[in-house]
């Protein structure tokens, strides 16, 4: 058999009926497109307060920590509400599918966390898993299969994928009704320019806005500098700052002398996928930086043997910045609940469900 498919079901049961008691105000709005918070007060380098520690004299500063655990929890948690609200109202549960494509362990990390999620705000998931050897054709006909099937809403389609299948053309075959990645060209298109609206726009850029806004850096104006091009992650977080009015520098493999950039810049947001490429002395003092980056290293006291860092030099940018977002812990989690929250968003649109 090429494949083989199972069915995550949750009946229904939605885990969490609390209410909200997050540490930040709570812009997520929902039902439709994610809006963030438009109250952003933190001041950009001015914010930065140096504390003496020690007899040595060295600086120390009062870096905040942006965690992004809160953030997805109180994210999670309007998702599951607003799916038990869909429930009890037209019976219907979001419904996401995810194609797998080979053995790669990061790929099979990233959907298993994407499962769990799914489980525990009541959405429905649906997983194919290809070998690495699979024909273009067999995975069209998957999506193909999903785009049709009326109980997804959403598709999901991991990258990177093997050599031999051509990306473009596996993004291209996703509806761009059903792209809750939004990575499709109709979707990605309509993010860089204004005045259009996407269906959907990318989780890790969403996920990076949320965090900022949330901890109250403000973005207008400021120069922000993104740390490669990719689409999942540093390009359209390009575009989303661009729309969030940021003077935006986007720098990859080419750029000559990035360190003179990024020591320019008020936010500095890194995607990159190597450990430790930033260093302090690349960092404006009082900058704010996302680390987007999810690398594995070895590490033989971990118990897996290895354990995940950023991009960012951490140990050294907290002496220097004035809030970065740990790794992990960090931008992670947020781009997680904020797929839940595009899944949820499409189900609403095919349902006609305010
Ligand atoms: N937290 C999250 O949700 C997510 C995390 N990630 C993480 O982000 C990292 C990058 O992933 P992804 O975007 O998929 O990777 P890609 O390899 O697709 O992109 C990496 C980018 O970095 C650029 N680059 C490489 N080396 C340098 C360098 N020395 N100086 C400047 N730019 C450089 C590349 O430039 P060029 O274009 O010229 O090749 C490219 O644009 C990984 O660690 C990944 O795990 C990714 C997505 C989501
Ligand atoms: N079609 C597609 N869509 C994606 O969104 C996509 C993709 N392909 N390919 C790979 C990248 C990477 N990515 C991550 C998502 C969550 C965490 C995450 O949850 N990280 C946690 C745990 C990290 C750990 O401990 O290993 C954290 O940072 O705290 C990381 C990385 C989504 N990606």
């Amino acid at each position: 058999m090429v494949g083989f498919w199972h069915r995550l079901g949750t009946k229904g049961k939605a885990l969490y009926s609390a209410t909200l008691s997050p540490p930040f105000s709570s812009p997520l709005t929902l039902p439709h497109i994610w809006v963030p918070t438009q109250t952003p007060n933190r001041p950009l380098s001015s914010g930065f307060h140096p504390v003496k520690t020690g007899a040595t004299g060295q600086t120390r500063s009062a870096a905040e920590i942006m965690s992004g655990k809160p953030i997805a929890k109180d994210i999670k948690l309007r998702v599951a509400a607003e799916i038990s609200r869909m429930k009890a109202a037209i019976g219907r549960l979001p419904g996401l599918a995810m194609v797998l494509v080979g053995y790669r362990e990061d790929s099979h990390a990233y959907v298993h966390i994407k499962l769990k999620a799914c489980n525990e705000v009541g959405i429905e998931t649906s997983i194919v898993q290809l070998p690495q050897d699979c024909t273009q054709d067999r995975l069209i006909d998957v999506v193909s299969s999903f785009n049709s099937n009326p109980s997804v809403h959403g598709i999901i389609v991991q990258l990177p994928l093997p050599e031999h299948l051509d990306e473009e053309t596996i993004i291209n075959f996703v509806s761009p009704e059903k792209d809750v990645d939004g990575f499709h060209p109709l979707n990605m298109g309509n993010l860089a320019l204004r005045g259009r609206e996407p269906l959907f726009i990318p989780c890790a850029p969403k996920a990076c806005i949320e965090l900022l806004l949330r901890y109250r850096v403000e973005i207008i104006g400021k120069n922000a500098v993104v740390i490669g091009r990719s689409k999942i992650a540093g390009l359209s977080t390009s575009l989303l700052l661009q729309r969030h009015h940021a003077t935006v520098s986007t720098l990859h493999s080419f750029t000559n002398n990035p360190e003179q950039i990024i020591r320019r810049a008020d936010i500095v947001v890194s995607d990159v996928g190597i450990p430790n490429i930033v260093r302090c002395d690349w960092l404006m003092p009082g900058a704010v930086v996302v680390d987007m980056g999810t690398n594995s290293v070895k590490d033989p006291n971990s118990p897996r043997g290895f354990r995940t860092t950023g991009d960012v030099c951490y140990e050294e940018a907290i002496k220097v910045v004035s809030a970065i977002t740990p790794v992990p812990g960090g931008v992670g989690p947020v781009v997680i609940s904020m797929l839940l929250s595009n899944t949820l968003d499409s189900a609403k649109r095919a349902y006609g469900f305010t």
